[in-house]
């Protein structure tokens, strides 16, 4: 790979990452599978809903034109109707029906009003409408959820829970996604073992698990690789098993160390770089490349800088590929609380806490902001954005705030 001295700015990075990564081919699950996931087709109503005129309330289906006169107004009650019932009689003038929520609305009728503003005349059978209500009160219309042929949610559309009630109450029970994408992540150091293989004087491989979750909560489907050793050539031979898949991680050996030997390897792996280097901390370190359509992030080895980088660049190309529209890092508005200084050049990514105080996010940065450190990413609510060209920030100063996706 090239050597680039140049240092990317965060934003630039991002969109020749995300200019990398296409959604992946189309797949049909069950609704199940498809929370959090993003349409990849325009679904079309394929019934109307509701299908009818029907009741928002338990109470009595009146004819309005009835209730012209001041209240009380006392109507004969005919037919009693429930939901999943069909009105037998029409509403004539001078009578109503009994009617439940989510009941079709009987011919004739075309208002409700709610049983607690009615009272039992004196009679039997018959009812006091004790206030005066204009057509289509109560009523829910029929189409008012969706009219069939209509576009209902466009493709794109990140699939919540209410996404796929609608879907489901339209008899969809399979919906068009993007295929997970499947995510290969390789560790590499000589100092790293395994966590259920722990060696005295060895660091456990801590990276690799943390983003095989990361990439689980983001979509993906991820497959560990295992370590590989600080060499040219265990670093290839842990590649060859990269085949196949649209996204490879790799953890460590980023920087110019002597062990270092990451894009080297990935080089001659066959990845074209696209950038090395990132004008952020942490995370500086990061490269980014291209093998067919297989995309390579090398991510930086601290435990940190490695998860910073999932955050900033891997996690938005993971959300195209899955097919969201909408793939930039979610940021608040917030403002600082304490003080702030640092030479101009990177953008830092402070780990915060934040909390709601006065009507505004109040962020404090966590004490220890260094990149070997992963408690302080542990407590952090947020990360805070320090601008590349800015040098010194104050309490109440406004700030960019990106919620963690990585928390419980
Ligand atoms: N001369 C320079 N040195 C460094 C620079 C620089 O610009 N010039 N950049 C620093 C920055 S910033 C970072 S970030 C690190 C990144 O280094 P590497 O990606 O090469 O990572 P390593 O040196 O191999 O490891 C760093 C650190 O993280 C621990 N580690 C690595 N893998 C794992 C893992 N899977 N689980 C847990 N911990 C892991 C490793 O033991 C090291 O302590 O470089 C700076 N140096
Ligand atoms: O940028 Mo490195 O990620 O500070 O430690």
């Amino acid at each position: 790979m090239k050597e680039d001295t140049e240092l990317l700015p965060a934003e630039e990075a991002r969109a020749r990452t995300l200019a990398l990564v296409r959604p992946l081919p189309t797949e049909w699950v069950r609704w199940e599978d498809a929370l959090g996931r993003a349409l990849a087709e325009d679904v079309l109503a394929q019934r109307t809903l509701p299908p009818w005129d029907n009741s928002a309330m338990d109470g009595f289906a009146v004819r309005s034109a009835d209730l012209a006169a001041p209240p009380p107004i006392r109507l004969r009650v005919g037919e009693t109707i429930f939901a999943g019932q069909t009105p037998r009689q029409e509403v004539h003038p001078g009578t109503c029906a009994r009617i439940m929520t989510g009941a079709p609305l009987p011919p004739g009728a075309d208002a409700v009003v709610m049983r607690e503003r009615t009272r039992p005349g004196p009679d039997s059978g018959t009812v006091d409408i004790l206030e005066a209500v204009g057509a289509g009160h109560f009523v829910r219309p029929r189409g008012e959820d969706a009219r069939e042929g209509e576009v209902l949610l466009p493709r794109g559309t990140p699939l919540g829970i209410p996404e796929l009630s609608l879907l489901l109450g339209q008899g969809r029970g399979l919906v068009p996604v993007s295929r997970r994408p499947r995510v290969a992540i390789l560790s590499t150091g000589d100092e790293l073992c395994r966590v259920d293989d722990p060696a005295a004087g060895r660091i456990v491989d801590a990276n690799a698990p943390a983003l095989a979750l990361a990439v689980q909560r983001a979509g993906g489907v991820p497959t560990v690789l295992g370590i590989a050793r600080d060499s040219l050539e265990d670093v290839y031979r842990h590649l060859e098993a990269s085949e196949g898949h649209d996204l490879v991680l790799t953890s460590a050996g980023m920087s110019v160390g002597e062990h270092d030997f990451v894009r080297e390897a990935l080089e001659k792996w066959g990845v074209t770089q696209d950038f090395w280097r990132v004008a952020i901390k942490p995370g500086k370190p990061l490269a980014v490349g291209r093998k067919g359509k297989t995309v390579y992030c090398g991510l930086p080895g601290n435990p940190t800088s490695s998860l910073v980088t999932f955050e900033l660049f891997v996690r938005p190309a993971l959300r195209r590929m899955l097919g969201h529209v909408d793939v930039e890092p979610p940021r608040v508005p917030g403002r600082l609380s304490g003080e702030l200084k640092k030479a101009p050049g990177l953008a830092h990514y402070l780990r915060v806490t934040a909390e709601w105080r006065e009507g505004d996010l109040w962020a404090s940065p966590l004490s220890t902001q260094t990149s070997g450190v992963l408690r302080s990413a542990a407590s952090a609510t947020h990360l805070l954005h320090f601008p590349r060209e800015a040098s010194r920030l104050t309490t109440g100063d406004k700030v960019e705030l990106f919620p963690l996706s990585w928390g419980a």
